[in-house]
């Protein structure tokens, strides 16, 4: 089974041109897809459309072959910012995602526990306030959260953008080995090249409304951070994100 878009349209009004173009792509169940373009390219747009926060001009989405017209717990969202509430503790924060579910007290407490090891936090964090935790460790947070919900599919929109470099690769490392133990299917915007190609198996790339390519990602897992560019592949993969990214022109 898979998350599909079939010839899907966004025309926002006032706009020359649509963001989205007919879009027709599966993304299959287990898979990790990273969606790569310039600023305004539409990728937090396609991102949204999965999610079933924003509605297509024509053309739809499926998960699962059922339409997508709404969001729904099957599919979590992660944003640049953490979107955790302030006034709640860390737990409280992950708790909100698992009263959602109806789960009992007692199991919810123990799942709490088993998320925040999860996510490498220790358990002394539950009690912590938003405010008390560092960017990576909110962000951590923010991935404990959209886990509680148990969603099949998670939808990332630049989730690490605002981590320092170093938090930043702690970060991927730990998406990587969730998604390599949970199985779940990832969909991920970025920006930055390394961090698609360290994270995705394909990779697409958004442009004039359309994908402009699709990417099968040639580097054998694991893909270290220290080492990425000595792995074969890495060199040509680059060179190819950068062209079709418009990075070389830009330069010239
Ligand atoms: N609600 C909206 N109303 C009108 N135009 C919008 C709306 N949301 C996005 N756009 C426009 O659609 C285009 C694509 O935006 P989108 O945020 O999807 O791109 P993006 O590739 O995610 O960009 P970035 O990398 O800068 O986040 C932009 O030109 C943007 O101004």
């Amino acid at each position: 089974m898979a998350l599909e878009t079939h010839d899907l349209v966004v025309h926002y009004p006032g706009t020359q041109h649509p963001t989205l173009d007919r879009i027709s792509m599966t993304i299959p169940d287990g898979s990790f897809t990273v969606l790569v373009g310039a600023s305004g390219s539409g990728k937090s747009t396609l991102l949204h459309c999965l999610a079933g926060l924003t509605t297509a001009t024509s053309g739809q989405v499926t998960d699962n072959g059922r339409v997508v017209t709404a969001p729904d717990p099957r599919r979590g969202v992660a944003f640049q910012r953490d979107v955790l509430f302030p006034w709640l503790s860390v737990a409280d924060n992950i708790d909100f995602a698992l009263v959602a579910r109806k789960l009992p007290a007692k199991a919810r407490r123990a799942r709490i526990d088993e998320l925040l090891d999860l996510v490498g936090l220790a358990p002394g964090v539950a009690r912590q306030r938003p405010s008390e935790l560092s960017g990576g460790m909110r962000q951590r947070v923010s991935i404990a959260r959209v886990l509680a919900g148990e969603p099949e599919v998670m939808l990332m929109d630049e989730p690490f953008a605002a981590l320092d470099a170093l938090t930043r690769l702690r970060m991927q490392d730990l998406l990587i080995d969730l998604w390599t133990r949970l199985g779940r299917t990832v969909v991920f915007v970025t920006h930055d090249i390394d961090e698609a190609i360290r994270l995705g198996d394909t990779i697409k790339v958004l442009r004039g409304g359309g994908i402009a390519e699709h990417i099968v990602n040639p580097l054998d897992r694991p893909r270290p951070a220290d080492s990425l560019a000595d792995l074969p592949g890495y060199s040509e993969l680059r060179k190819t994100l950068h062209h079709q990214l418009g990075i070389d022109h830009a330069l010239h």
